[in-house]
């Protein structure tokens, strides 16, 4: 993945504050829309490549999806899109607002030195008392299962808990939409499961929150609501998590037959 973007890790993208909404994309009970989106780049070269081509996608408010694919088939690139950080360059993309983006490297995603301060971070914008910061950064902490690490310093943090951190920093500027790109890849068994399980209480709690997690590990869509599954730079499906476990199944099946023969 690309880790030329750098920003507040986890920050509402400032940018994007003012509603982001392109015509003819409907939006009804939809938190994230992309329709008909690609995406190429001229190298200085001259050359031309596409690497999103003609995506499109829509996820309901409050739902877990995940978004998965093989290396290189452009889930890091559809996220950026998703977010703001690339312009498509054809097709519209609609998505609530405010959005998060949480990095893959656990240490790109924590600056201040406690979890406190840290998940504090964002709010400074919002003119809040110092009891409505406290109340945030609470309810944001209890969310991902953190609450009694308030007065740790970061450092000592494991990576999935660095992600909790940083996931309630996004909570706690009252974010709709959460990006995540890849945030178990660095992660032991243990604190993958308490991440995933950390977003998915995060949505439930508040009903209003979306995420779409880029993931390699099938084992982790027996969390989501939904996928995506893209190849070569297409979405290649879109639908409900059993028919995309058989879609996968196949697949996978279909492949080791061909290497074995
Ligand atoms: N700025 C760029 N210049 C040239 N090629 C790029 C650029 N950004 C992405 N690509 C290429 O586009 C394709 C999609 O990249 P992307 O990072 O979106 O894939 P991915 O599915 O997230 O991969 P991975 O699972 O390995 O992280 C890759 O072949 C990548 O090399």
């Amino acid at each position: 993945m690309d880790h030329s973007v750098v920003m507040r890790p986890c920050a509402c993208i400032p940018s994007l504050c003012a509603a982001a909404y392109t015509s003819n994309v409907i939006t009804e009970n939809l938190a994230i829309e992309g329709r008909n989106l690609s995406y190429s780049i001229t190298t200085k070269h001259g050359k031309f490549v596409p690497i999103l081509k003609d995506c499109s996608l829509r996820i309901p408010t409050g739902q877990l999806w995940m978004l998965l694919g093989p290396n290189g088939c452009g889930k890091s690139t559809l996220l950026k899109v998703l977010a703001g950080l690339l312009k498509p360059t054809v097709g519209a993309v609609y998505v609530k607002r405010p959005r998060s983006f949480v990095f893959q490297n656990p240490d790109h995603q924590v600056v201040m030195p406690t979890v406190e301060a840290d998940v504090a971070f964002g709010l400074g914008k919002f003119n809040l008392t110092q009891y409505e910061v406290m109340t945030r950064v609470s309810k944001a902490l209890d969310s991902v299962g953190m609450s009694d690490y308030m007065q740790r310093p970061v450092q000592i943090l494991s990576g999935g808990q660095k992600q909790r951190v940083a996931i309630a920093g996004a909570l706690a500027e009252a974010c709709k939409v959460l990006l995540l790109d890849e945030l178990t890849t660095f992660l032991d068994e243990r604190d993958q499961i308490g991440v995933i399980k950390a977003v998915k209480n995060s949505l439930s709690e508040s009903g209003e929150v979306t995420a779409l997690w880029v993931t390699h590990r099938l084992e982790e869509l027996e969390y989501a609501d939904g996928a995506v599954y893209m190849e070569d730079g297409r979405v290649v499906m879109h639908s409900d998590v059993p028919s995309i476990t058989s879609f996968l199944k196949k697949r996978i099946s279909s492949y080791t037959d061909q290497i074995n023969s």
